[in-house]
């Protein structure tokens, strides 16, 4: 998991040993300051030498000045490679994210991807910059403040070692129990964005149903789950402070006893003693900052487990050996179909698909809500894989052409479609990033976008809102549309994509597509049977299964759900003849 994540660090590892350099350079000369203090008081101060003094003192400030250099030196490269460390990861998740096929989106909601980008990163980035610069100055100043303690004095440096293993044992004690409170509130976190993320995309609804109490009700229980979390983790971290300075006031106790002891009995000097108790501290401050870095580490252990696992995450779907790059034509086949979205779930979400449609054809789709009109339509340009069965396109199977090959060719206009912050243009050149404005507006006018665009102060340079929220539901279904078409694919697949578009413009629109496109092949997903009575042949699917296959009349003969559906349409008045 450490591993995985240290991949990231790249270009950033010579600031991270630098850092370790300078922080262990730091303590070498640190740990003369005591010793040259002893000297001072002991020759300088009680025999009463002057110029002694001054000649340590100097040493002493010019071992300081280098003392202090060598500190902003590693603080200033771990700043550099902790800073270093989160933009990679960052950069990597997002490089990973883009490669996840559809089902390793579903494992992710999008509110925890985005606490991983941000709060779990900033986390593993301020636990890496405190582990670098104390992994060796810390060790390192208890080996060398330990060794200079017991050269001072022997006897006295055993109260040392009494003391430190019993803290030792207190925080790791402590840091056992407050790991589990960490796990859960980055749970809790991906809680309270989702909340955020959702009533601000859905501002609108929030507000049409006056839910903004509930809402901020929803938030509050959220927000205060994390709250109290914190308060329980925080509770037992803030017994390390007390569990410290037991132990440093302790130690100074026992120091004062034996050390005032040492120095009336005469085996020990004044200076001695103050140096003793300087390295006592530097020891037992170094403890406190290894306990603080244990603290951390255990923060972030959680953010480093889910950024470990976006990181690891394979996109499920990938491109065959030797991908085929070309597609001739639109003829597609589903060969004994069947698709789960969760491989363990017993009932499949399409089964004993059959079916073949020539290329330039014109197929309608509908069926209930649920009945897997998306899912199956899914399946053409791989947007996830059959579970069992063969879907072929153009004669070969979907698995043996390049992915971008094939989603170029096969342009799908999905039912939760959105459109990016920019103008209109550059969300339509999505479709091709070179198109002229003409064959912009060709395609426009194709899905009847172009008269309302035009209509637009700024026309096709009008900015859009982010998702498109400045242009109504039915303009900007024509829109997507529009981007679709501008691919030139051999398969154009509309997944209700004209819902709220009205009767007249839908009818306009699927002349357009008979007329203008007739060797691409059409497959309209559709709710209103006025949208796809004038196909060449309708799918009729009911749970999953195909429930009848035939033109609008064979259908109303022969197939009870398709007449069904008709009669309520036509008493309900959504028939409009053309
Ligand atoms: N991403 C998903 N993960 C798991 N199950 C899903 C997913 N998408 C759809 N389903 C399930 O698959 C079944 C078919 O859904 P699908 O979206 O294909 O139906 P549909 O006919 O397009 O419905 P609608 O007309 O409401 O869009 C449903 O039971 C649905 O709950």
């Amino acid at each position: 998991m450490y591993k995985t994540l240290m991949k990231s660090l790249r270009q950033y590892k010579k600031p991270s040993y630098l850092t370790m350099l300078f922080m262990a350079l730091e303590v070498a000369v640190e740990i003369f300051i005591p010793f040259l203090m002893a000297k001072i008081i002991d020759k300088g101060l009680i025999d009463g030498d002057l110029g002694y003094v001054l000649k340590i003192g100097s040493l002493m400030f010019v071992i300081a000045c280098f003392s202090m250099l060598f500190g902003v030196l590693g603080g200033k490269f771990s700043s550099d490679a902790a800073v270093g460390l989160s933009t990679n990861l960052r950069q990597d998740i997002y490089e990973n994210i883009q490669t996840f096929a559809f089902d390793n989106i579903d494992k992710y909601s999008s509110s925890s991807l985005i606490t991983r980008l941000t709060t779990d990163i900033t986390n593993i980035q301020m636990a890496f910059q405190m582990v670098l610069k104390t992994i060796i100055r810390a060790p390192f100043m208890i080996a060398f403040a330990f060794a200079m303690a017991a050269y001072t004095n022997l006897k006295l440096s055993l109260t040392i070692l009494i003391i430190v293993p019993i803290v030792a044992f207190i925080l790791i004690g402590l840091i056992y129990r407050v790991h589990p409170y960490f796990i859960k509130v980055f749970k809790k976190y991906d809680r309270l964005n989702q909340t955020v993320q959702e009533d601000i995309n859905g501002v609108r609804v929030v507000k049409s149903f006056v839910r903004e109490e509930k809402e901020i009700e929803k938030f509050k229980v959220a927000s205060t789950d994390i709250k109290n979390l914190f308060t329980k983790a925080e509770k037992i971290t803030a017994l390390n402070a007390p569990v410290m300075q037991i132990a440093i006031y302790s130690c100074l106790l026992l120091v004062y006893w034996f050390g005032a002891k040492y120095v009336v009995g005469g085996t020990m000097s004044t200076g001695e003693l103050t140096s003793f108790i300087t390295y006592m501290m530097q020891i037992l401050s170094s403890i406190m900052m290894i306990s603080m870095i244990f603290v951390m580490i255990v923060i972030s252990e959680a953010s480093v487990e889910r950024v470990a696992e976006v990181l690891t995450e394979k996109a499920s779907l990938s491109n065959p050996e030797n991908p085929l790059t070309t597609i001739e034509n639109g003829d597609i086949e589903f060969r004994n179909v069947q698709f789960k979205y969760n491989e363990l779930s017993e009932e499949a979400d399409l089964s004993q698909i059959n079916f073949t449609i020539k290329s330039g054809e014109t197929i309608g789709i509908i069926g209930g809500t649920g009945s897997g009109k998306s899912s199956l339509i899914q399946l053409i340009p791989r947007l996830y894989d059959v579970t069992e069965g063969e879907v072929y396109v153009s004669g070969h199977n979907v698995k043996d052409y390049d992915l971008v090959t094939l989603r170029d060719q096969i342009a799908m206009v999905l039912q939760k479609n959105t459109l990016f912050s920019g103008t209109i243009s550059d969300n339509l050149r999505w479709g091709d990033k070179e198109a002229s404005k003409e064959e912009i507006q060709r395609v426009a006018k194709l899905a009847q976008a172009d008269e309302f665009v035009q209509g637009f102060p700024d026309d096709y340079e009008t900015v859009l809102d982010q998702g498109g929220s400045n242009v109504s539901g039915g303009q900007k279904q024509r829109l997507t549309i529009a981007r679709a078409l501008l691919k030139q694919p051999k398969i154009l697949i509309l997944d209700d994509s004209t819902s709220a578009v009205d009767t007249k413009t839908d009818a306009y629109i699927r002349k357009a597509f008979i007329e203008e496109i007739p060797n691409t092949t059409k497959i309209i997903v559709a709710q209103r049977i006025s949208s796809i009575q004038d196909s060449d042949r309708i799918i009729v699917l009911e749970e999953g299964k195909i429930d009848g296959i035939g033109t609008h009349d064979e259908l109303l003969k022969n197939n009870k759900i398709y007449k069904e559906v008709y009669d309520s349409q036509v008493k309900g008045g959504t028939i409009v003849e053309e």
